[in-house]
């Protein structure tokens, strides 16, 4: 649904994306992650129009989202992390204005934003501007005119952030909703967990390029798991280890005739995930820079 090549920005002599490469497909999930700076939001800007790229392509179901960019936005709803929402305007106004722009009209339109304002819990504030919402309560505002029109393509840029744990929850409920009926979601965050709830894949994204992308499963198989063991004899001391097999190491561990009392394995998780894809970028900048001295 969306297929982004070889984008490059620069503002000035730094590299907002330095060959940004991501495909999201209908039904998906993209889990967009990395450091502040690492051009997330340019990306986003960049399929939403609101930036020119110097290099690259974006379609958007097949259309050139830099070409044929009116067309191409018929298919997205936008969730931008600077809030574009108008502040004297209620909820339901705002709602509107938003689904009309994208050509819904009469009865539709208020089906459609009956079901976004039950969807993330909006229903109690529909008739308020907007100015008078707390931060959190305007951006889920924010996801509902991104959602209100059932695009086929969802760029949500850090749609939780400030949001309490049922705003939180609803939005992650709504968003799973719209992926399991077909959309595709660009969902960029730095709240991780928020990722596992919604089972996205992955895309790393670090000083303008994705350097890493795929499955949780397929990112995280290759690192260690923690496995704690407990015994049964009070003069054993506890074990715990780092090992990429535990399974292997505990039928060793019963092999030796040791009794444990307790066996916890913990998996490997984003933020180690997060942690070992930075060390190694961190390792290969530094020894390129050994091999330039
Ligand atoms: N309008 C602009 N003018 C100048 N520099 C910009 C502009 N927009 C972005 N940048 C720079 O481009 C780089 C990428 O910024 P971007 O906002 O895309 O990162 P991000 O990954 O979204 O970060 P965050 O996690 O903080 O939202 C940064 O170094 C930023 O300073």
């Amino acid at each position: 649904m969306l297929i982004a090549e070889g984008l490059v920005k620069h503002y000035g002599h730094r590299a907002a994306l330095d060959g940004f490469d991501l495909e999201v497909a209908a039904g998906e999930i993209v889990g967009l992650i990395g450091h502040n700076g690492a051009g997330k939001t340019t990306f986003v800007e960049v399929v939403t129009g609101l930036v020119r790229p110097d290099a690259g392509h974006a379609r958007i179901g097949g259309l050139d989202a830099l070409r044929a960019g009116r067309a191409a936005r018929q298919l997205l709803g936008v969730a931008p992390q600077e809030l574009a929402l108008y502040n004297r305007a209620t909820v339901r106004e705002n709602l509107r204005l938003f689904a009309a722009l994208t050509g819904l009209r009469g009865r539709r339109r208020e089906q459609e934003i009956a079901r976004v304002l039950d969807e993330l819990h909006l229903a109690a504030l529909v008739n308020l501007p907007v100015g008078v919402l707390s931060g959190g309560q305007r951006r889920r505002v924010q996801a509902a005119t991104a959602m209100v029109a059932s695009p086929p393509l969802l760029l949500l840029d850090e749609p939780t952030a400030g949001a309490d744990p049922e705003t939180r929850s609803a939005l992650l409920t709504a968003v799973k909703a719209r992926a399991e009926a077909g959309a595709a979601v660009l969902y960029t965050t730095h709240y991780l967990p928020e990722l596992v709830d919604l089972d996205a894949t992955l895309a790393l994204a670090r000083a303008g390029r994705v350097i890493a992308r795929g499955t949780q499963q397929e990112l995280t198989r290759h690192l260690p798991s923690e496995l704690q063991v407990t015994f049964a004899d009070p003069g054993e001391p506890d074990l715990r280890l780092s090992t990429t097999d535990p399974g292997a190491d505990l039928a060793t561990l019963l092999a030796s005739g040791r009794t444990p009392a307790s066996v916890d394995v913990r998996s490997p998780s984003l933020d180690d995930l997060y942690r070992s894809l930075e060390a190694t970028v961190d390792e290969r900048d530094a020894e390129a820079r050994h091999v330039a001295a």
